[in-house]
């Protein structure tokens, strides 16, 4: 079976909604060196949210990079985007040839083990409009990524490798929840780069 044979890989989801998972898009020999940088050129912080009147912060470090300095609201918190760097730009060039879509910018997540992970939401915010495209890229420790139907009773999973893309796009943050589990298993640290059009 040829599942690239259009150029684009199926769709993982059954319904409601796009999830492709292009596979390792990054030249194996290009992986350390992309983890090395984003490691050390990315302004990280500790997430902040605000849940319940509760500031609560995080483990897990984010940043956030645009074409411009956005104003972008999550988790009852205004953050700032900073501009992309040289490496980002090369990054952001090469997901948007292979998903056809532009972005404007990004979210950064830097999981340091995994003991930090990503509770279910979908990336439904107002400022990304409806049936949004985002391309997901990570690097280092291979991790768990599960999607939960929010009324029917599918769910599914995949493992997102190293140099890997995943696109959601379509009524799949309309219809889908998605997550990061935590597990005992990891001990590495893992990048990964959410690319979205602000609209
Ligand atoms: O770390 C990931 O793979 C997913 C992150 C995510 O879902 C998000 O930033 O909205
Ligand atoms: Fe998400």
């Amino acid at each position: 079976m040829d599942l690239f044979s259009r150029g684009e890989p199926l769709n993982l989801l059954p319904y409601d909604g796009e999830v492709l998972y292009y596979g390792k898009i990054i030249a194996a020999d290009r992986l350390n060196y992309y983890l090395q940088r984003l490691s050390e050129d990315i302004s990280w912080k500790n997430d902040e949210a605000v849940i319940f009147g509760k500031h609560i912060i995080t483990k897990r470090k984010v940043a956030w990079y645009g074409d411009a300095e956005y104003a972008y609201t999550y988790s009852n918190v205004t953050k700032q985007a900073l501009l992309w760097t040289a490496d980002l730009l090369v990054l952001k060039q090469l997901v948007e040839e292979l998903s056809g879509t532009r972005f404007n910018s990004c979210l950064l997540n830097l999981y340091h083990d995994g003991d930090e992970g990503m509770a279910w939401h979908s990336d439904d915010e107002k400022s990304l409009g409806k049936n949004t495209t985002i391309a997901s890229l990570s690097f280092g420790a291979e991790r768990k990524f599960a999607f939960k139907h929010k009324t029917a009773k599918q769910s599914l999973s995949l493992v997102l490798e190293n140099g890997s893309l995943l696109v959601m796009k379509g009524a799949t943050q309309t219809h889908w929840l998605h997550r990061l589990p935590k597990t005992a298993k990891v001990t590495r640290p893992r990048i990964n780069l959410t690319f979205r059009t602000i609209v």
